[in-house]
């Protein structure tokens, strides 16, 4: 995936891009917060960006809250632009898009105007009955998060959102987790997935945020040195 370009232009960062879908409530906010601590992912939330673009006095703006409010889905084309903003004014190469693609729809427009291929796709699984609990208690003022609309939302990841899971699915790209447990246990098992992927790509911050007290100074800094010859090496 090297070399891709984001905004049509060439580029030589070699960005990462992480989907993470799951069912409404499944926890995707919840453990994106957690990956990006231990493993330095920028997190979008796509939910997040329409909510904001709401607020920002868009032309769009109605619409979207109207759509949000029914629990349906916004125009591929507006979204993916808003993923893809946002994407540019990071100064990160490791993206975890939480909430996308929500349908076939939103898949092939960030694939004609990102144009990256994801990583994989880490799947959130959990039961409806648990989500429904989770979203009727989240308390975030959400305008969606009420019985009605919730049920449409079900509706919408059965109907739109499973079909890109089963694509991602037969190209061996879904990463699937039990999300029925304490958020903890959930991302121990998210973490290993994320571990396995690293490899080469370990980075000077995770050093820093893995070095515990008790580690020798010299234990760090000969794991930097290694780093540096590592990063060398790959240069060559
Ligand atoms: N593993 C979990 N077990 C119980 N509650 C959880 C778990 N993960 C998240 N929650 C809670 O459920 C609600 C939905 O989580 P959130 O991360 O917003 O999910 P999503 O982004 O998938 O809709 C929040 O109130 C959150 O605190
Ligand atoms: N790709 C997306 C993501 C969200 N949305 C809209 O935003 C709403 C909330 O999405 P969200 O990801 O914040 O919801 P949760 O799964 O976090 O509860 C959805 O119900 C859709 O109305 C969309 O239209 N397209
Ligand atoms: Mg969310």
């Amino acid at each position: 995936m090297d070399s891709k370009a984001m905004n049509g232009k060439p580029s030589n960062k070699r960005i990462k891009v992480v989907f993470v879908l799951g069912g409404p409530g499944s926890g995707k906010g919840t453990q994106c917060a957690k990956i990006v601590e231990h493993f330095g992912f920028t997190h979008f939330s796509a939910g997040d960006l329409l909510r904001a673009e709401t607020k920002s006095g868009s032309e769009y703006g109605t619409m979207i809250q109207n759509l949000m409010k029914e629990g349906k889905l916004v125009d591929s084309s507006i979204i993916v632009r808003l993923i893809q903003k946002a994407m540019l004014e990071s100064e990160n190469d490791k993206f975890l898009i939480d909430g996308f693609p929500r349908n076939e729809e939103n898949r092939i427009a960030f694939e004609k105007i990102v144009n990256i291929e994801p990583e994989f796709l880490l799947f959130l699984d959990c039961p409806e009955s648990e989500l429904e609990k989770r979203l009727l208690s989240r308390n975030q003022g959400r305008e969606d998060d009420n019985i009605e609309t919730i049920k449409k939302r079900f509706k919408v990841f059965m109907e739109s959102t499973l079909p890109v899971v089963s694509y991602y699915e037969q190209r061996g790209k879904v990463r699937k987790v039990n999300a029925a447990k304490p958020p903890e246990e959930v991302f121990e098992d998210i973490k290993a997935i994320f571990s396995s992927i690293q490899g080469n790509d370990i980075s000077y911050r995770q050093i820093a945020i893995e070095a515990k007290p008790e580690h020798s100074p010299s234990l760090i800094k000969c794991c930097l040195q290694f780093l540096c010859c590592l990063r060398m090496h790959e240069r060559k």
